[in-house]
Order: structure tokens, then C-alpha cells, then sequence
């Protein structure tokens, strides 16, 4: 799978060219085109079922698809067989050997290579170092936390330096501290190695903390693919906008501006970014962020807002450094919209009942076509 003679270097790790995969009525992947350099780490997010791991058992040769081309390192998939396949793998369910120790799951990929028995233990001690495992590779699985097993996993998949790492949800059994931590683990680990790694999560904030780029996936289809900044400041869809943070939309009809028109009031709002407004007079949705939305009391306009609305707080929930608002918007047909204050200590807390104004900036509404 190295680049050769045959396949000019310059071949991106990864090329999908209209990769579809049904499975009887169920369109499990349709029509998905990206291209992943080498050393870049990806992540596939989108809800369950929503293509994910289709497209990674695809990507890992254990299917093929109905249709369309892809390539690894400029050569065909099935061109490639499985014994020459360079890929390291981690699942969420862990298949560490249970009556290995952690040391002899880190040498098996290189014992099934036939690597020469005298450079395994210097070169497992290694990897075992990489995920700080220094000291436990005599220990068996069930003699090691969650965590460290997940570890012992990560370096089984690495010990042989495959072209491409494939993570199905690895984290997803951790709990969220010890999952936080894995996520930068991870991000170093890949960094260290620059191994290509297309990682899978219905999980958005390891989506954004690990990858150089996302692609969101949605009953089969790719959304978007941008890098997470990117993603998170311009959702392409709806769903995109829906999926990433906390936030709401307004339901209502384009009108010039453009803006969104609800309930007799014209709200002015943006386009999604390289694209077209929604026609006037088309059902349309804004979507607004909760952080971007902001509080004063009623009657008064928050600073710095191109619109605002009466409000009624319906719930004030407190998460440790921030307060969460569940608004309701009477003028605007009882329209749901939600605030987040990160600095709560420094406001005034607005109580469940209160009667207040909640605004935003014109840039801060994105106006989707509803249809
Ligand atoms: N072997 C199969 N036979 C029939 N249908 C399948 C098969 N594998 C997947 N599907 C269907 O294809 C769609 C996509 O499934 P896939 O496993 O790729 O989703 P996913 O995004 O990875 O979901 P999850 O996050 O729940 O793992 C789903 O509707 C699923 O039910």
C-alpha cells in the first residue's frame, strides 16, 4: 500500500469516488466522494445508522460497494489483498486476547508479520511506552482498568505501523473523564506516529477535539466536510447546525434581507456561507446557537443585538460553568429558544417564570431552507 512506482506519490491516502452500499431497501451509503491526505486525522460523525461504519468496513476491505471507486494510496481496495492491507483497527469491544498479557497483544500483529522474534520485545516496550504503559505489559487484561486496556488496544493496532488506522467508536465504552483524556492520548499518539486515521463517533465533541477534519453523515450521505472550526461556525444544513452544539431554530418563511419572517415580525438573519439564502416567501428555519443568543430583562435590548424578542424563562438549568435558559418566545406563536450564560456568577440568574428580552446579532441567525 506504500506509494510505489506504479502509484505516484502524490495519491491521497484515502479516495472515495461515489461509494454506495445498500443493504436490501436501506441505502446504508450513498454516493459518498472525499479524498483524506496522508498523516490527516478524519472523523466520520452522524447519528447511529447514519453510514458510519459502512463506510469503515468499506474503507477496511471487509465489504465492498455496490458502487463506486476507492483507492488507498491510489490503489483499487479490492486490488489489495487482505494479508498487504496496512491497516491497524480499534473497536469499541475490546478484542484483546484475555490469556495474553498486555505485552504478548502488543507482539501479535508482529508474530502473524513474521517479524524476526529478536527485535519484538524492544519494539513492543516502545509502543507500550507511546501509550504509557511503562512497567504493565506483564499483566493480562482482566488485571488492568478500562482505560488501559484501551490502550493495550491502541498499541496492538499501531506496534506495526499500518498506513491507515481505522477507530470504530473506541471511546464510546470509556466513561466521559477518562473518555476526554483518551481523546487527547489519541490526538497525540497520531500526532507522534502522523499515521492516517479515519476515526467513527456519533459523539461531537470528539469529533472536534481530535480531527483535522469532519465529515458529518446523515442517512447515508455526506453533509459536509469541513474542518471543525469550519463546521461548527458554518454548518452547511440544517442538520449540520442541528447536530453540532446547543442551540434551536425558529420556524418561519424567507423573507428579503434576507431575514425570516414569523408571527408578523421580520428577523434579519445570514446565509449559510457559500450558499444562497432561502428564496422569500420559502418555508424556512434559522438556526440559532445558545451561546449566541443573549439575555436582558424585559423591555430592554441586549447589547450588541440586531434582533430581540419578549421572552418567558421556561427552565434555568445549571451545569457547573454555565446556565442553560429554555426560553419561550409568546409574540412569536410560543417559538422555543435557548441561551447559554457561561459566566454565571458575574449576572444576575433569571429564575424560572421571569419575563425577559433574548437577542442576537444578524450573523448569528443561518437561514436554512426547511424543505
Ligand atoms: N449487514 C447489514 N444488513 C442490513 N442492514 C445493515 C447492515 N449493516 C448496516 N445496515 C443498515 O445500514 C444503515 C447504516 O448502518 P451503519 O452501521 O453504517 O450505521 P452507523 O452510522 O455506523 O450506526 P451506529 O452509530 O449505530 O453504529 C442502517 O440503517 C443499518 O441498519
Amino acid at each position: 500500500m506504500k506509494p510505489t512506482s506504479a502509484a505516484p506519490s502524490v495519491a491521497p491516502a484515502v479516495e472515495a469516488e461515489g461509494v454506495s452500499r445498500r443493504y436490501g431497501d436501506v441505502a446504508a451509503l450513498a454516493e459518498a466522494s472525499f479524498r483524506l491526505e496522508a498523516g490527516r486525522f478524519l472523523t466520520v460523525l452522524g447519528p447511529s445508522g447514519s453510514g458510519k461504519s459502512t463506510l469503515l468496513r468499506l474503507i477496511a476491505g471487509f465489504e465492498a460497494p455496490d458502487a463506486g471507486r476507492l483507492r488507498l494510496y491510489g490503489r483499487p481496495v479490492e486490488a489489495i489483498p487482505p494479508h498487504r492491507r496496512s491497516v491497524g483497527m480499534v473497536f469499541q469491544r475490546l478484542a484483546l486476547f484475555p490469556h495474553m498479557t498486555a505485552a504478548e497483544n502488543v507482539a501479535f500483529p508482529l508474530r502473524m508479520r513474521r517479524w524476526d522474534a529478536r527485535d519484538i520485545p524492544a519494539r513492543v516496550a516502545r509502543f507500550l511506552s507511546l501509550v504509557r504503559l511503562d512497567g504493565l505489559g506483564a499483566r493480562r487484561p482482566h488485571e488492568l482498568s478500562g482505560g488501559q486496556q484501551q490502550r493495550v488496544a491502541i498499541a496492538r493496532a499501531l506496534v506495526f505501523e499500518p498506513e491507515l488506522l481505522l477507530l470504530d467508536e473506541p471511546l464510546a465504552a470509556l466513561d466521559a473523564k477518562l473518555r476526554e483524556e483518551m481523546q487527547l492520548e489519541f490526538r497525540r499518539i497520531q500526532r507522534e506516529l502522523g499515521v492516517t486515521t479515519i476515526n467513527v463517533t456519533h459523539d461531537q465533541r470528539e469529533a472536534l477535539v481530535m480531527s483535522d477534519r469532519v465529515i458529518v453523515m446523515d442517512q447515508g450521505r455526506i453533509l459536509q466536510d469541513a474542518d471543525p472550526e469550519t463546521l461548527w461556525r458554518e454548518p452547511a444544513h440544517a442538520f449540520v447546525a442541528g447536530f453540532l452544539g446547543v442551540g434551536a431554530f425558529l420556524d418561519g418563511v424567507a423573507a428579503e434581507g434576507p431575514a425570516l419572517a414569523i408571527a408578523g415580525a421580520t428577523l434579519p438573519g445570514r446565509a449559510p456561507a457559500g450558499r444562497a439564502a432561502p428564496a422569500p416567501g420559502a418555508r424556512a428555519r434559522g438556526s440559532l446557537r445558545a451561546d449566541r443568543v443573549r439575555l436582558a430583562g424585559a423591555g430592554a435590548t441586549p447589547a450588541g443585538c440586531h434582533a430581540a424578542a419578549p421572552a418567558l424563562v421556561e427552565d434555568a438549568i445549571f451545569e457547573g460553568d454555565r446556565i442553560l435558559y429554555e426560553l419561550r418566545l409568546p409574540t412569536m406563536g410560543g417559538a422555543r429558544l435557548r441561551a447559554i450564560d457561561r459566566d454565571p456568577g458575574a449576572h444576575a440568574r433569571h429564575a424560572p417564570g421571569a419575563a425577559v428580552t433574548a437577542g442576537w446579532a444578524r450573523d448569528d441567525m443561518i437561514l436554512f431552507d426547511a424543505d
